[in-house]
């Protein structure tokens, strides 16, 4: 979800552009334009690094002095989901699909504690979506999602489908190496150039306190990694909004025919602009992170391979088969109602957890901001 302030800069914004005042008798929100809003608030909330439960539902919409004049519409009807068989009746769960899944989402499940003094917030995740761990548990589920993967690797069809979907990148990036040593041929690894920006204060002294390996080091949300290695015929994701007017946008997924020296070509998998043949180009990204006095510029391409991809990222995407990859529980409201919710049905999702000793391995967190809901109030 979108950070409120975002919105309530938009409304000053129309005040400004339709002469409407900002305050008073004759301030109208949006400069008196009808806005829509779409939203589902057991998605995830505005992500707000280094905030806890307070900050995050401070941010959502509902926390906005905006919203007391917002008209509240409820959609009722799931049309993601498909009239199948194992989505009419959840076995073991004496509900259909799609209603266990809003019970999840609204925090309705029973939950239980595992631990003293801890919240009481694992559900049980039925039978007949769970896959268990075996000794590799990243083989266990790439192999269930991926099935017949060494026919279909190449196909659009096929990969445009199904992802594994997991909380955290490190975890992300392991699914990733582990798909990209299953393709054959030949491995390219792309470098990016890193530096500090030069406005930034006392540029010298930062480059003798923050070395260039240093900063090749580092890790961003969002951001391609120094070290990216890709091979012919893998999917990649954007990380950037390169040409929207063209299905260039943050998030799209390409699947990679040629891998130049300066550039990448592939062809876009799904949406409206399936199969178009596209070339991707290094870009300057500038980093910003509170851990560091400084702006990284970072010049890599804009990408990451998407066999993986956190639960974040997938919020949005429709697919046929999701593997649910906890090594460890969900740490964030609506990740785990966003991770059971990209599948049609029942039949395309799994979950693949792992738990300490003493939690069984059919239960996790899911983590729900009850107040997030509040005053929601329907028209
Ligand atoms: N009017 C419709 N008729 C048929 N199918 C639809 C319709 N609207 C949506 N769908 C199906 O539901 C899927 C999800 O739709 P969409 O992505 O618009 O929903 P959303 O609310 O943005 O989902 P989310 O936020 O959960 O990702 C689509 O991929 C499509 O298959």
């Amino acid at each position: 979800m979108t950070h409120r302030n975002a919105f309530e800069a938009i409304s000053r914004t129309f005040c400004d552009l339709m002469d409407i005042p900002l305050s008073g008798p004759k301030h109208k929100l949006f400069g008196g334009k009808t806005v829509i809003f779409g939203g589902d608030f057991r998605q995830t909330l505005p992500v707000i690094s280094d905030s806890g439960r307070k900050q995050t539902v401070d941010g959502s919409i509902t926390r906005s002095s905006l919203w007391p004049f917002f008209q509240v519409l409820k959609l009722s009807r799931n049309m993601r989901l498909n009239d199948s068989q194992d989505n009419r009746n959840l076995v073991g769960c004496g509900m259909n699909f799609g209603e266990w899944i809003l019970a999840l989402g609204d925090g309705r499940l029973p939950t239980k504690s595992f631990m003293p003094n801890t919240p009481s917030d694992w559900i049980e995740i039925p039978q007949i979506l769970l896959i268990y761990a075996g000794k590799n548990p990243i083989e266990s589920i790439t192999n269930d999602i991926y099935d017949a993967f060494e026919e279909q690797h190449m196909s659009t069809d096929y990969l445009s489908g199904r992802a594994i979907v997991t909380p955290t990148n490190a975890v992300v990036t392991e699914v990733n190496d582990f798909m990209l040593q299953k393709i054959p041929g030949h491995c390219r690894c792309y470098y990016s150039s890193d530096s500090i920006q030069l406005d930034t204060e006392a540029p010298q002294l930062f480059a003798e306190t923050y070395p260039t390996e240093f900063l090749n080091s580092l890790q961003f949300n969002g951001v391609p990694d120094h070290e990216i290695r890709l091979k012919v015929h893998t999917p990649i994701m954007l990380l950037r909004n390169l040409s929207p007017p063209n299905g260039l946008c943050n998030g799209t997924r390409i699947l990679i025919t040629k891998l130049g020296e300066n550039i990448i070509v592939g062809n876009i998998m799904g949406g409206s602009f399936d199969t178009k043949e596209v070339v991707i180009p290094r870009i300057v990204l500038n980093v910003e992170d509170k851990r560091w006095p400084f702006i990284l510029k970072r010049r890599q391409f804009p990408v990451r391979l998407c066999y993986g991809m956190t639960i974040n990222k997938s919020q949005g995407q429709t697919l046929d088969k999701v593997g649910v990859y906890l090594p460890k529980p969900v740490f964030s409201h609506g990740q785990l109602y966003v991770a059971a919710s990209r599948v049609r049905s029942a039949g395309g999702l799994r979950f693949l957890i792992e738990n300490e000793e003493d939690i069984p391995a059919n239960y996790t967190r899911n983590i729900v901001y009850s107040e997030a809901f509040t005053d929601i109030a329907p028209a």
